[in-house]
């Protein structure tokens, strides 16, 4: 049974203003997401881009042909402005280039009234904001890990299409009215684009619903003030390097840190100063220790770090950092860090006694006169 235009339409219309409302909902339900924001505007345009390319059945050329057209450019140009939002770029005039291509080259009597000529233009302009697209979605590759492939699939299939109506299209006009386009492949154009417009808009919610996700569970592990991991994600990490190094019988070191006297430096510069000193000792730290070293805020003015080293290798680090520290004064304000360390060969004990252990240390070297670094002597060697 062949397509009916006619039904093609109602049902592209129809899909149109239900993704539009769906659209809608779910920008009100994130708090004005500016991608969701754009998405709403490149539907609501394209929406009425197609109502008005309708109107070619009853005899409008200037609506369909100019303003229809122009209103499809301005829509991929939303759709630009989303996926820029999304990457954390500035929107700025690329979103309305094509629109503007458009009405100039309508300006030229011979291009406004050649169908072969403005189907040609129509592909080129879409391929250009479909690349984009794909261009901007490599490079927000990082905060997508389920929705890129699809999302990729949709754009790659959406800019095959237009080349391949670039190449099979040759505009002859259609003898069926209202035809977006009026030339007798409108069909698989208006197909297309319901099929476009469905993918379009789930994709987008995908991206954003997958990149708050990751955003959420990105908070959940990390300090607010320092950036640093926080304890739960410590413990998480902690878990497996236990497992790591009980299969590899490799050594695992925990070592805790707690600033000297850090309510007497409140007191006499100021919270916000205390602040920033807990920025500059994470920064110290950041800076020493190994790449795959795990460290964290536990709380207030207390740091661990667990890393699979030997005793030595520990110590050093320790030792490294307690002097790095002292000799950082940010701000002119000079402070000093006691530190404790354990470090464990085998990994029967679960990671708390770790813990535990790289405290008494910590514990010692804060009764010892502070700024100082101690190991954990096992009661057995004592
Ligand atoms: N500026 C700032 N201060 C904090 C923060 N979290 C905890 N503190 C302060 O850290 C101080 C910790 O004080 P104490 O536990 O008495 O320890 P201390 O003064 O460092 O003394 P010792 O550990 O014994 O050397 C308290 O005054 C807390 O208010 C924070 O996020 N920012």
């Amino acid at each position: 049974m062949p397509l009916d235009v006619y039904t093609l339409y109602i049902c592209e219309l129809f899909v149109l203003g239900f993704v539009s409302i769906i659209m809608v909902f779910a920008w009100s339900g994130t708090q004005y997401d500016r991608v969701l924001g754009y998405s709403c505007l490149s539907m609501g345009l394209t929406l009425l881009a197609v109502f008005l390319s309708s109107l070619r059945s009853f005899g409008f050329q200037f609506l369909p042909i100019f303003v229809g057209n122009l209103l499809l450019m301005l829509a991929y140009g939303m759709l630009l402005n989303a996926f820029r939002s999304f990457c954390g770029k500035p929107v700025r005039y690329h979103w309305v280039l094509g629109a503007l291509i458009w009405a100039i080259l309508c300006l030229f009597p011979g291009f406004y009234h050649s169908l072969p000529q403005r189907i040609f233009v129509c592909c080129v302009l879409c391929i250009l904001y479909t690349s984009a697209l794909i261009i901007l979605l490599v490079r927000s590759r990082a905060s997508l890990q389920v929705t890129f492939w699809p999302a990729q699939f949709l754009l790659w299939v959406h800019l095959l299409f237009h080349i391949a109506r670039m190449l099979i299209d040759t505009g002859s006009i259609s003898k069926v009215h209202g035809a977006i386009g009026g030339s007798t492949f409108s069909l698989y154009v208006i197909l297309e684009s319901i099929l476009f417009v469905i993918g379009v808009t789930f994709t987008i919610l995908a991206m954003v619903n997958e990149r708050s996700q990751i955003m959420y569970k990105q908070a959940s592990l990390r300090d607010p003030l320092t950036g640093v991991w926080n304890r739960r994600a410590l413990f998480n990490q902690a878990d497996k390097l236990t497992l790591r190094c009980s299969r590899s019988a490799e050594p695992l070191s925990v070592i805790l840190f707690d600033l000297d006297h850090f309510k007497s430096i409140n007191d006499r510069y100021g919270h916000y100063q205390g602040d920033r000193i807990l920025l500059d000792f994470c920064q110290v730290v950041q800076q020493i220790l190994p790449a795959d070293g795990h460290f964290a805020r536990l709380g207030g003015e207390e740091f661990a770090a667990i890393l699979v080293v030997d005793e030595p290798a520990a110590a050093s680090l320790s030792e490294q950092i307690r002097s790095a520290v002292l000799a950082s004064l940010p701000d002119n304000v000079s402070y000093s860090v006691s530190i404790g360390y354990t470090t464990r060969w085998l990994h029967q004990q679960p990671f708390a006694e770790s813990m535990v252990a790289a405290d008494e240390a910590l514990y010692r070297a804060k009764a010892n006169g502070r700024n100082r670094v101690e190991a954990f002597i096992s009661p057995a060697l004592v």
